[in-house]
């Protein structure tokens, strides 16, 4: 048997132009990078560096003018929009810095969403191990308005693993919340990816959240600006400066 070692998330000289002629922005320019399997990797740089557009184009909600995205074996630059829509419904998860809950609806509804909306049902007990990971047990029957920001942005993770999706993008997932309680999402995070061993991508503006990933990889100027393993905040916070205004 040969072993496998595709990468979770394969990006390969992606390039994103937003407009065209004198007006034209390269929000991505000639990105190549592959994350791997059970990694957790925090996505900076500078303001207008293309961090938003990476992440949108990795998990298949935009697509790259340029280059191949794969997720797994799936190349999605190739799929239509249909296969690209179940794509991201069963593959993928998203947590955003607004935690983007149904108020209507209990915990345990909003965490049941994607199932409901048809993605495959997960194994029997994972949606149990993912309620107890995330410390909502007893919150099953609340709704969104009577839980903190940090609790409500634990529903919108749990909601994100639900249909055990390979990789799990978030976009400033503790860009709404106070230090303490981002810690604990961040913690959260990065047992996530420990247990379950999903992948998880989260785009920061914060070094201190960075240094929860296994790697970090910076953008400056929609390029690749280099990577840093198991990083300290210090050593983030100082690339940061280095790659000017932030
Ligand atoms: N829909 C769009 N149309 C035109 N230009 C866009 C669009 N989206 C992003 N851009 C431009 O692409 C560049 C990269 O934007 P992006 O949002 O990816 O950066 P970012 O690093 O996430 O920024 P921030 O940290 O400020 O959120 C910026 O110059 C931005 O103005």
């Amino acid at each position: 048997m040969t072993m496998t070692t595709t990468a979770a998330v394969g990006l390969t000289e992606v390039s994103k132009v937003y407009g065209s002629g004198p007006g034209a922005v390269t929000a991505l320019d000639k990105v190549t990078v592959s994350l791997s399997r059970g990694t957790f990797t925090a996505i900076m740089g500078p303001s207008g560096s293309g961090k938003s557009t990476f992440l949108h184009c990795a998990a298949g909600l935009d697509r790259p003018t340029h280059g191949t995205v794969r997720l797994g074996d799936i190349d999605l630059t190739g799929l239509r929009e249909r296969a690209l829509t179940e794509l991201r419904r069963s593959r993928v998860g998203f947590v955003f810095q607004a935690y983007n809950l149904v108020p209507s609806l209990t915990v345990r509804q909003n965490i049941e969403l994607p199932l409901v909306l048809g993605a495959a049902a997960p194994e029997a007990g994972w949606l149990q191990h993912v309620v107890t990971t995330v410390g909502l047990a007893d919150r099953l029957g609340h709704r969104p308005a009577e839980l903190s920001g940090g609790q409500q942005q634990r529903v919108a993770i749990a909601r994100a693993l639900v249909t055990r999706p390979e990789v799990v993008f978030a976009d400033e997932p503790t860009g709404a919340l106070d230090t303490r309680t981002g810690r604990q999402v961040l913690e959260l995070l990065r047992a996530v990816v420990r247990t379950t061993g999903q992948t998880v991508v989260m785009v920061t503006h914060d070094p201190g959240a960075a240094s929860f990933a296994d790697r970090v990889v910076f953008l400056a100027d929609g390029r690749l600006a280099g990577a840093l393993e198991s990083p300290t905040a210090a050593a983030v916070a100082e690339r940061m400066t280095g790659l000017g205004e932030w």
